[in-house]
């Protein structure tokens, strides 16, 4: 069964303990348990041209805490990401980041996003450094990267295993490579919440660990991270909740341990492996049973 165990039974997708808490860290670690959530989307509509596409979702995402967003294909997931970082307006419900309704929201220093991929470099004439270098843009504004910007750039790189590539051309990537640097750009902003549509799409197995290993880092240092996925892959073991959409709303909700269990169907529709009528396909691996 899906673990549901809101605090606030109006909001099922709120989670029923600070993720720090959950996943045991020490106490070297901020306390999550008083700051506002990262993300909190309450009741949110939205409509693409005359189709209404959310139709009343409440997702929120604690401080630390890892949420994948999943369900099939047009189901809301990446509009409901893109009203987050305020890219769709809302129609009616809110959006609040670290507490502060999206309207007056300022500090997209603190948001890493990685948007849906779609062509490789969308034609841009830039080196792997200077894509990366754009992320620091929301926290240098107009004046040249410092020595602190720079090494957040190439630490970046680093982590995303790219750095070898930094002077080369984005138009010359494969779509994976891409798609790192992508990441790497998101990571160089130093975020605390991290906003990724669909990042394993088209990336090969090596890399989806590479992801993942940067992802844990990512999340022990307290960020929290909302991704949009068809397959958990090697990012289930970080996963503390699965919030599934459907004809835009919450079909279902996740916890942590169900997250890991969760199977698809050729459909994308998420389900736990005891269900019977489950598949032989392994959602955690992508690999027939
Ligand atoms: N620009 C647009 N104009 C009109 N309708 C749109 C537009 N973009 C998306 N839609 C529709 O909105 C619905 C939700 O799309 P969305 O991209 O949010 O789904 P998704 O769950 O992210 O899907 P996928 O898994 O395929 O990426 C779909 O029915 C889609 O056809």
């Amino acid at each position: 069964m899906p673990q549901h165990q809101p605090e606030n039974p109006d909001d099922p997708t709120e989670p029923a303990e600070p993720a720090t808490a959950a996943r045991g860290k020490n106490t070297a670690q901020p306390d999550a348990g008083d700051a506002p959530p990262a993300v909190r989307l309450h009741d949110a509509r939205a409509s693409l041209g005359a189709r209404p596409v959310l139709r009343g979702v409440d997702l929120t995402v604690a401080p630390g805490e890892v949420v994948a967003l999943l369900g099939a294909n047009g189901s809301g997931k990446s509009t409901a990401i893109r009203a987050i970082v305020g890219q769709v307006p809302l129609t009616g419900g809110s959006v609040e980041l670290f507490g502060t309704p999206l309207r007056r929201f300022r500090d997209w220093g603190r948001i890493g996003y990685v948007p849906q991929r779609s062509t490789a470099s969308g034609g841009v004439p830039a080196t792997v450094r200077e894509v990366v270098s754009a992320g620091r843009l929301s926290r240098t504004g107009l004046r040249p990267l410092g020595a602190q910007d720079r090494r957040a750039v190439e630490g970046a790189l680093e982590r995303v295993g790219m750095a070898d590539r930094a002077g080369d051309s984005v138009e010359g990537l494969s779509g994976g490579q891409y798609q790192r640097v992508l990441i790497a750009r998101a990571l160089a902003g130093e975020p605390d919440l991290l906003i990724m549509d669909e990042p394993l799409a088209g990336v090969d197995l090596a890399s989806q660990r590479v992801l993942a290993e940067v992802l844990r880092e990512q999340v022990a240092a307290g960020t929290a991270v909302l991704l949009v996925l068809h397959e958990l892959g090697p990012l289930a073991p970080l996963i503390d909740r699965s919030v599934q959409l459907a004809d835009g709303r919450v079909a279902q909700v996740y916890g942590r341990e169900d997250s890991a269990g969760l199977v698809h169907d050729p459909a994308c529709h998420p389900h736990p492996a005891a269900e019977p009528g489950g598949t032989d396909t392994d959602w955690t691996t992508g690999l027939l049973r």
